[in-house]
């Protein structure tokens, strides 16, 4: 009898990944990344248990397509950060994988040369030496985890992590999320559901046990500790801005309700911005209002910000593209962010 094809019938290929101890032993941590590394998730755990008083700042590229305009926003943050450091801990935004609604290039790790060659194996050895190279810098790191493989491979250079709009009521990312080192913020749904985010971090800082890989690369059972540094990012949804004082208190009430600690990140962009980036610094200035008036729940802000403003299509020819600019959603401009920054350092100076 002929075995019926069963398996796979929809699977075209696999092609075998380098494992994570492979990639860790061609691009070593370096004593300087790890320590960015383990200085910025210190400072951060420190914001969220108050022992901190600045507001952190996840501020960056809405992705990163290419490495050189990438490293060269990473030098002016570094710059910048120095100039701020007093009220705000930056943090770079560097986001290689990117959650679509429907269909589009999903990242620098997926399809590194944007051609639909989907050289991930490429991807990810790129992603670690950028990662490598921001921390080197001196500059912590924050990315969102979308695939739960990924960690393994970069999870050592990054400070920060986000679980996006349309994950955050996924169990593999809450499941993930309960394991990685870094500080954790769930979006609200992007129907604007805060509950789930809620649910998120309440499942994430419980132990789980689940599939996924080791250093080597061998599917196992990991089991996990449960991370205690989850908390909320409220970024808008279903078409209306969450970030007003109605809204933060109102997040305050149900993570009371939670009997979670009130940690309140805003996305700047996003829904909390109609997607319009130029709107994205009026509603930093309304948040940076919040807190010099006495909030004590926000204590973290998310911009999306490259060094040209706005965004442009992936063309086919890839040399037209321009440089500094982003290929997903629109950001602020380099400019734009410097004013900003400053005037939040500014008013932050007269906080309580
Ligand atoms: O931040 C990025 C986007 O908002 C998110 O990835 C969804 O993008 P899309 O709606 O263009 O697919
Ligand atoms: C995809 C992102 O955000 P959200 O999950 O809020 O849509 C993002 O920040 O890149």
């Amino acid at each position: 009898m002929i075995a019926p094809d069963l398996e796979n019938i929809n699977v075209t290929s696999f092609a075998a990944m380098p494992t994570p101890a492979d990639l860790h032993a061609k691009l070593p941590l370096t004593d300087a990344a790890s320590a960015t590394v383990t200085k910025g998730r210190e400072d951060l755990r420190n914001i969220l248990d108050r022992k901190d008083q600045r507001l952190f700042v996840v501020v960056g590229p809405c992705s990163i397509h290419d490495p050189v305009a990438g490293l060269d926003y990473a030098r002016r943050l570094k710059a910048l950060q120095e100039e701020v450091k007093d009220t705000m801990l930056l943090v770079m935004r560097v986001y290689f994988e990117k959650p679509r609604t429907t269909t589009g290039w999903k990242g620098y790790i997926n399809d590194p040369f944007m051609d639909d060659s989907f050289r991930v194996d490429v991807g990810m050895e790129k992603a670690r030496q950028f990662l490598l190279d921001v921390c080197e810098l001196g500059l912590p790191t924050a990315t969102e985890a979308l695939d739960p493989i990924s960690p393994q491979y970069l999870g050592d250079l990054i400070a920060w992590t986000a679980i996006g709009a349309r994950t955050t009521e996924s169990q593999t990312h809450r499941e993930m999320s309960s394991g990685l080192s870094t500080p954790v913020g769930f979006k609200n749904g992007t129907d604007g559901d805060i509950s789930i985010a809620i649910n998120a971090i309440l499942s994430a800082a419980n132990p789980h046990a689940f599939l996924g890989i080791n250093g080597q690369g061998n599917v196992s059972v990991v089991r996990t500790r449960g991370n205690a540094y989850g908390h909320v990012v409220l970024r808008g949804g279903d078409g209306r801005p969450n970030y007003d004082s109605v809204s933060v208190t109102i997040a305050e009430q149900s993570l009371a309700k939670a009997r979670l600690p009130a940690n309140i990140v805003v996305d700047c962009s996003h829904a909390n911005s109609y997607k319009k980036p130029e709107l994205q610094p009026l509603v930093m200035t309304d948040v940076i209002n919040q807190i010099v008036h006495g909030n004590k729940s926000l204590v973290g802000v998310m911009v999306e910000s490259n060094i040209e403003a706005g965004n442009q299509k992936i063309p086919a020819d890839l040399s037209e593209l321009k440089y500094g600019c982003s290929v997903t959603d629109a950001c602020i401009d380099w400019d734009t962010t410097v004013t900003m920054l400053r005037a939040a350092d500014a008013e932050l100076r007269r906080r309580p």
